[in-house]
């Protein structure tokens, strides 16, 4: 049997908003008849689900990179986007998801258990959305929000319901190999498997999966051998059947020993707390139920063995099994048993509802009370304040930056959610830089609506915001000093001219003609 794929770095990303429309309504008569541009439909989310039909991860090993379907594009007459189709990833049971650095996201246990791995954007309003009373015709429209974006862990534990463990060499693979249909590589010499094989085993109406899980030895579970590696596929295993060499060759070794190293090593091993549901219900290995399997009974010596040692595992509480993976002998009521443990096991599982880690807590810890805070920074000696929080990062997302029109929004969207005021208290000053969101994001140089802006902004209604047109024109001030200096020049300019005329250097009509560019502008 093929080996499984158990841990996988997936590549998310949900689908992008589509943009807003800007759109007039025209008709025979009625030539601006309002906006009527559509909203953007949402992306589509990306979402892991729980099916019974995979049991690997091996689809995502080959194609790691997944992304839904983008949100349409708003349009005119009122029409919106199409939301962006949602992408349905399926993840065997028992999925854990994590983050890169190893914090678990959800464990997804539970048919139809389901996990959003990356949210979609947000689709974008069209003008006909934006407008109001105060802004009767927008002349924009908000821009799609690009989808969440991460890479994200996914772990197969171990899809495995009973887990065999034992030394190196003690026959768990052969034993796999003689119960089910697996045929894993066995040979006489340690650490023959190193990935767990699977078999899927019928027993009666039972049909369940073994793994065979790497020889132990002591010091496993600190990371000796091979075994460390691997203790955590059990993790998920119902049962554990110890798998004890009774005919081994080393005179220093017993099934009693080798029992009493394994079960140690059990004992160290910490299960990954994490996992645990609310209830705590995860339960160390060395309290699952166990069962021990005494092999190769068909040798003569360890028959013997076998005789010899099983008084005293039954007083110690096991259920012992003489069985020999070469000739068969014992793996029928071995089979049997494992069954009854697994059946007893699934019967808790379905009677118990659907289990998922509680929802993501996206990195909104940054968010103060007011839905943002502020940094400051320092960039090139110069102060550098940096506006972080949800909403005004989606918001910048969202503005098109060509337009004056939802720059200004953008604005009045910062200011009423107090952004200025608090930069103002972080001692920002006008010409420093501002940046929204980490990264280098947007850079603005501040120009703070003055004081008493609040006011300003309330009164001026859009299209006409004294803030934007700060930006490209002119104040009444600087407008009459620029004209009244045009005036000067041109003054200087007809007495240099008189000057020269007088010298005769010009003639009347040439002069006349090439002297005066700048009469046009002239008032
Ligand atoms: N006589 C006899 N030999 C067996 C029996 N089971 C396994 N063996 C032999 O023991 C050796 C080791 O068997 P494996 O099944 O590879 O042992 P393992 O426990 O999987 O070993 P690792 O993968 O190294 O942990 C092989 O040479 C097998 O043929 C048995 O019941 N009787
Ligand atoms: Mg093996």
């Amino acid at each position: 049997m093929a080996s499984f794929v158990d841990r996988v770095v997936l590549h998310v990303s949900g689908g992008a908003g589509g943009h807003g429309c800007v759109s007039v309504k025209r008709e025979k008569f009625k030539p601006l008849g309002g906006p009527d541009g559509g909203n953007g439909g949402d992306g589509g989310d990306v979402i892991l689900r729980v099916d019974g039909q995979t049991t690997t991860l091996l689809d995502y090993h080959h194609a790691p990179h997944r992304h839904a379907g983008n949100g349409g594009p708003g349009m005119g007459d009122w029409r919106a986007g199409k939301t962006g189709e949602t992408l349905v990833l399926s993840v065997p049971e028992g999925t854990v998801v994590k983050t890169k650095d190893g914090k678990v996201l959800a464990d997804l246990v539970g048919m139809g258990a389901e996990y959003i791995a990356a949210a979609g954007g947000q689709g974008g309003l069209g003008n006909a959305s934006l407008s109001s009373q105060k802004r009767k015709a927008p002349g924009f429209a908000l821009l799609g929000t690009p989808g969440d974006e991460r890479d994200i862990v996914l772990e197969l534990k171990s899809i495995a319901d009973i887990a065999l463990v034992g030394f190196p060499s003690a026959g768990k693979s052969s034993l796999i190999a003689a119960m089910s249909a697996a045929r894993p590589k066995i040979a006489d010499y340690p650490f023959t498997t190193l990935i767990p094989n699977l078999g899927v085993v019928q027993a009666g109406d039972v049909r369940f999966t073994v793994a065979d899980v790497p020889g132990l030895i002591e010091g496993a579970s600190e990371g000796k051998g091979l075994g460390h590696h691997f203790l955590r596929h059990v993790e998920r295993c119902a049962a554990l059947v110890h798998v004890l060499d009774c005919a081994a060759l080393e005179t220093d070794r017993d099934p009693l020993g080798d029992l009493d190293v394994i079960e140690a090593e059990l004992e160290k091993y910490e299960v990954d707390m994490s996992y645990a549901g609310a209830d705590g219900d995860v339960v160390p290995l060395n309290q699952r139920p166990r069962l021990v399997a005494l092999n190769k009974v068909d040798v003569p010596d360890g028959r013997d063995m076998a005789e010899f040692v099983r008084p005293e595992l039954e007083k110690r509480g096991y259920r012992v099994f003489e069985v020999s993976a070469a000739s068969h002998e014992g793996l029928r009521e071995l089979g049997f048993a494992m069954a009854a443990i697994v059946a007893e096991a699934r019967k808790a599982v379905e009677t118990a509802p659907p289990r998922v880690a509680p929802p993501v807590v996206r990195p909104r810890s940054v968010n103060a009370k007011g839905g943002f805070t502020i940094r400051r920074e320092e960039r090139n000696l110069e102060p550098l304040f940096r506006v972080l929080g949800e909403k005004p990062v989606r918001w910048v997302q969202q503005t098109d930056f060509t337009n004056d029109e939802a720059v200004g929004y953008l604005a009045d969207r910062l200011a009423k959610l107090g952004v200025e005021d608090q930069l103002f208290k972080a001692g920002a000053k006008p010409g420093d830089a501002v940046v929204i969101g980490e990264g280098d994001g947007v850079v603005f140089d501040w120009e703070p609506t003055m004081i008493g802006g609040a006011e300003l902004l309330a009164a001026s209604p859009r299209g006409s915001d004294i803030r934007i047109e700060e930006f490209s024109r002119p104040t009444r001030n600087e407008k009459r000093e620029d004209h009244q200096k045009r005036k000067d020049a041109r003054a200087a300019a007809r007495a240099e001219l008189e000057a020269e005329r007088k010298a005769g250097i010009w003639t009347e009509s040439v002069n006349y003609k090439h002297s005066r560019p700048t009469s046009g502008d002239d008032d």
